[in-house]
C-alpha cells in the first residue's frame, strides 16, 4: 500500500503569506502524494467583524446563519481556495480546488438542532474516494475547502478538521493515510502559554483529562476528536504540528504531537 498525506492547514497559516509558502514548498519538495485541506476561519471572523455580522463559536465550531454561510462560501471556496491553488502552481504542482459540492465529493447532513442549533453546519456522511483517487493518480493535488453539500443539494459549513479526517478515513482503504494538522503552535501544549511544553504523544485518556481541566480548549478540541476518530477507522498516523515544521515532518524528524490510540 502506498502512502497518502492528508495535510490540513488552518487560519493562521493561511493568513500569513510566508508561512503558507513554506508549507506549500515543503509539500512540493516532499514529492509525496497529498490531499490538501484548508479552513480559514480566522479570515471569516475578521471579515464578519467588518461587515457587522456577529459570530459565535462553540467548542471550535461556528454557529452558521444564512448570512454567515454566504460569507464562508465566498471566503473558503473562493478567495482562500484559489490562493492556495495558485501557490501550488507557483511550486510547479498541478492542483485543483474543490468544495464538497464539486463532483459531490464530500456529502454532509445538517446538524441536528435539538441541543445546540449550529445553523447551516454539516456533518460529513459520505466521501467519494474515487474522485480523489482519480486526481491523485493523475498527479493532481486536490485542494479541498470546508464547504460541503447535503443530499438535497444545500451548501453547508463543515469544520475543516472534520473534512480532513473524513477524507483520510475514506482513503485509508487504498492507502496508508497520514493525517497531518498544521497550525500556528508547536503542537499540543501542556501549558498553552509555554511554546516549549509540547506533548510528544497524546492518548485518548490524556485528552479527556486535559479537556476537563481546560488545558485543551477551543479549536484544539475538534482537531483531537477527529484525529482519534480517524485512527480508530484505519488511518495510519495522526499528528499535529507547526506549519513551519512540515519539512521536518517529511524528513522524519517527528515534530509536534503524535496522536495515539493507546
Ligand atoms: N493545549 C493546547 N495546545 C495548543 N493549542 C491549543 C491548546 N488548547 C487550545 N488551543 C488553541 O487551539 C487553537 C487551534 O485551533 P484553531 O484556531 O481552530 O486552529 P486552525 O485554524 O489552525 O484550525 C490554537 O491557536 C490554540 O489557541
Ligand atoms: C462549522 C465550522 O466551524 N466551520 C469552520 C470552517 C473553517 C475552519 O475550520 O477553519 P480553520 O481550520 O481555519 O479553523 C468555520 O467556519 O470556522
Amino acid at each position: 500500500m502506498g502512502d497518502l498525506f492528508i495535510i490540513k492547514i488552518g487560519g493562521e497559516t493561511i493568513n500569513s503569506k510566508e508561512t503558507l509558502k513554506t508549507c506549500l514548498k515543503a509539500i512540493a519538495n516532499s514529492g509525496k502524494k497529498v490531499i490538501l485541506v484548508h479552513g480559514g476561519g480566522k479570515k471569516v471572523t475578521e471579515l464578519a467583524q467588518k461587515l457587522f455580522i456577529p459570530q459565535q463559536m462553540v467548542e471550535g465550531r461556528r454557529i452558521t446563519s444564512g448570512e454567515t454561510l454566504e460569507l464562508c462560501t465566498m471566503v473558503y471556496a473562493g478567495l482562500i481556495n484559489k490562493n492556495i491553488v495558485a501557490g501550488l502552481s507557483a511550486q510547479k504542482l498541478m492542483a485543483i480546488g474543490l468544495s464538497g459540492a464539486d463532483l459531490n465529493c464530500v456529502v454532509s447532513k445538517k446538524r441536528d438542532a435539538s441541543v445546540i442549533n449550529y445553523g447551516f453546519v454539516g456533518d460529513v456522511v459520505k466521501v467519494d474516494d474515487v474522485v480523489f483517487e482519480n486526481f491523485i493518480a493523475g498527479n493532481i493535488i486536490p485542494v479541498v475547502n470546508s464547504i460541503s453539500i447535503s443530499e438535497e443539494g444545500d451548501l453547508l459549513n463543515t469544520n475543516a478538521d472534520v473534512m480532513a479526517a473524513e477524507i483520510a478515513k475514506a482513503m485509508s482503504a487504498k492507502y496508508k493515510t497520514h493525517l497531518i494538522y498544521c497550525f500556528e503552535r508547536s503542537g499540543v501544549l501542556q501549558d498553552i502559554t509555554d511554546e516549549n511544553s509540547v506533548i510528544p504523544v497524546i492518548s485518548k485518556a490524556d485528552f479527556t483529562q486535559m479537556k476537563e481541566t481546560k488545558q485543551i480548549a477551543d479549536g484544539m478540541i475538534p482537531k483531537l476528536q477527529t484525529a482519534f476518530r480517524a485512527l480508530y477507522h484505519g488511518v495510519e498516523e495522526a499528528r499535529i504540528l507547526k506549519s513551519d515544521a512540515l519539512e521536518q515532518y517529511f524528513n522524519n524528524e517527528n515534530p509536534g504531537t503524535n496522536i495515539s490510540l493507546h
